[in-house]
């Protein structure tokens, strides 16, 4: 099924983007930088495998899971002043680290070419905080696609609220109708259905690890090249 089936025959008049684990494979860096702050509080280095699975609920997030070493911490929450401190040294080694050993995933840029030769109007809407999200967008030559940043702090909420969502499509003119959104967890999915926007899945991000398969989105892909 081609992507204009989605929308009655027409490609989208927006497209909003996850960055983490849908445009960028960035957790070769968080995983450095998690394991660099773990090492300076003498506790046990994670390694990248346990990160993938940890990242998608933005930087605050991922240092709790990285503190109790596993995916659900809220039982055994850190205490705020070791949280603060780990949180502190994660984005002091996330800062330098950012972008070194990143990657854009195949598919990407074959299909921001077709969504600009179709005049769509593109957003990222992603968890990250956005003093991340820009300079990695800069490094990987992303940033002139588009037109609308929202981060993870930008606003009150994150994903899965639907709010960035909506935020990203009011400034981008659009209407949530005939806006995708393109992600690679189910903070994506559930935000894009509560904000009544179609979806479609990458297969290949960090979804905690779980197949995206039956979760919802209107499709599931391997490469954005299969919706052109
Ligand atoms: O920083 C995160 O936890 C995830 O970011 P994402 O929303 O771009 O996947
Ligand atoms: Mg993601």
């Amino acid at each position: 099924m081609s992507l204009t089936r989605l929308f009655n025959d027409r490609w989208p008049g927006t497209v909003l983007f996850d960055l983490d684990g849908t445009l960028v494979d960035s957790a070769p860096d968080l995983a450095v930088a998690v394991d660099d702050m773990l090492h300076a509080l003498d506790l046990p280095t994670a390694g990248e495998d346990k990160v993938r699975d940890w990242v998608g609920n933005g930087a605050g997030v991922l240092v709790h899971r990285a503190l109790a070493d596993r995916f659900d911490y809220q039982s055994d929450q850190a205490p705020d002043d070791l949280f603060d401190r780990a949180r502190q040294l994660f984005f002091d080694a996330y800062r330098a680290r950012n972008g070194s050993a990143a990657s854009v995933y195949p598919g990407i840029l074959p299909f921001l070419e077709a969504c600009r030769d179709a005049g769509t109007r593109l957003g990222v809407v992603t968890n990250k905080p956005l003093e991340f999200t820009g300079p990695l967008l800069e490094q990987m030559d992303l940033a002139h696609w588009f037109e609308v940043v929202v981060g993870g702090d930008s606003l009150p909420v994150k994903k899965p609220d639907p709010e960035p969502l909506f935020h990203a499509c009011r400034e981008l003119g659009g209407d949530p109708a005939t806006c995708l959104m393109v992600g690679d967890s189910i903070n994506d999915i559930e935000a894009a259905q509560a904000a009544g926007m179609p979806v479609v899945a990458v297969s290949y991000g960090y979804n905690y690890g779980v197949r995206l398969e039956d979760t919802g989105a209107d499709r599931v892909v391997d490469s954005l090249t299969e919706l052109l």
